[in-house]
């Protein structure tokens, strides 16, 4: 049996075609900020408590009004089928038996319906992308809400997609190996990069936060800040939440890691609105430390995919079940007996 996260990443390492792992584990550039998302938690240092009952711990939270049963959701990346024939359905079943959020992707390799129809009881947000073809954005959006999408995950550090060296090496390309289900994607010849996101209008700016809001009563979250600035923004601008990223590191490289990036954001926000942060989570004390410098909740990108290539919703319940026990042992540790007792007291300081 597999006994931390890291097993689950060797099994699809030895198990998923070259360029598929490539792919997954791609980072942009020189991979700088992939790698440190992850260094990032081990300079942080944690200060338990003791002599406390931890008899009973209760790692149960909310996020946007919603229970979740702890504070450990699934981000969204895209093609699950990549590694697993039932791609983003399996994903979906296992978010819904551990209560957790899946945030499903605008690129899906399953249809919305048949997501839902797997998983009719799961709490799912929707990411988007908002296409050149603004027609389309409002189709896909009205089409989500009605299937009981509860939040809207809007994108914001993708203009373009990062430039991810190995894939290039590799002549890596979707729409040859299989189609995004609940969007059209034009096959771009001549580009660069055969995963040219061209459908993605580019020219997307703070003034259509108000048409979103103009077609939706979904909350309307923004994944991709990383300063203070944009943080006043998209509380100006009357967003629900904030999603601390950068993307795992396969955006624009050299951007802090996103455990480092998420104090400015905490302190900018005064907890007006719900800030969550993905990027670079692999064990127990990494949730504890995020939740104690501010995050309300996490949210996993690849490990979900090792766990999909492990054994489809089997392998994926396996990955989060693990990260929950993990965890909930460092509550234990740490004298947490609830979500709420976890506060910036646990990290230090000192040294950071
Ligand atoms: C058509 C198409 C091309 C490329 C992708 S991959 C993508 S989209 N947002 N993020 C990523 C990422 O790999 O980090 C998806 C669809």
């Amino acid at each position: 049996a597999f006994v931390c996260l890291a097993d689950f990443q060797a099994f699809a390492k030895d198990n998923l075609p070259k360029s598929t792992w490539e792919f997954i584990e791609g980072g942009a550039d020189e991979c700088i900020t992939r790698d440190e998302n992850i260094s990032a938690y081990k300079k942080i240092r944690l200060r338990p408590r003791f002599l406390r009952d931890m008899s009973v711990v209760d790692t149960k939270t909310t996020i946007q009004g919603s229970e979740i049963s702890f504070p450990v959701c699934i981000a969204p990346t895209g093609f699950h089928c990549l590694c697993w024939p039932d791609g983003e359905q399996s994903t979906a079943k296992a978010a819904e038996a551990m209560n957790i959020c899946y945030v499903t992707s605008t690129y899906s390799s399953c249809f919305y319906d048949d997501i839902v129809a797997g998983a009719p009881n799961g709490l799912r947000w929707i990411q988007l992308y908002v296409q050149r073809d603004r027609k389309i954005t409002k189709k896909l959006i009205q089409k989500v809400e009605s299937l009981g999408y509860k939040a809207l995950v809007l994108t914001v550090d993708t203009p373009a997609l990062g430039n991810r060296l190995q894939d290039n090496r590799n002549r890596f390309s979707f729409p040859a190996l299989l189609s995004t289900k609940n969007i059209h994607v034009p096959i771009e010849e001549n580009s660069e990069s055969l995963l040219s996101v061209s459908s993605i209008d580019s020219s997307t700016s703070w003034k259509d936060i108000a048409w979103l809001k103009s077609i939706t009563q979904m909350p309307i979250i923004l994944k991709g800040i990383l300063t203070r600035e944009d943080a006043e923004l998209a509380i100006s601008h009357n967003v629900q939440g904030i999603l601390v990223s950068n993307h795992g590191g396969r955006q624009l490289d050299t951007v802090p890691a996103t455990i480092d990036a998420l104090t400015e954001v905490v302190n900018a926000v005064q907890g007006r609105i719900e800030v969550y942060l993905d990027g670079g989570i692999r064990t127990g004390t990494d949730v504890l430390k995020a939740l104690a410098l501010g995050a309300r909740c996490v949210f996993l990108g690849r490990p979900i995919l090792w766990g999909l290539t492990y054994k489809g919703e089997e392998g994926v319940r396996q990955v989060l079940n693990l990260l929950k026990k993990e965890f909930y042992r460092s509550m234990v540790f740490t004298g947490c007996r609830s979500i709420s007792e976890i506060s910036q007291d646990l990290v230090q300081f000192s040294k950071l």
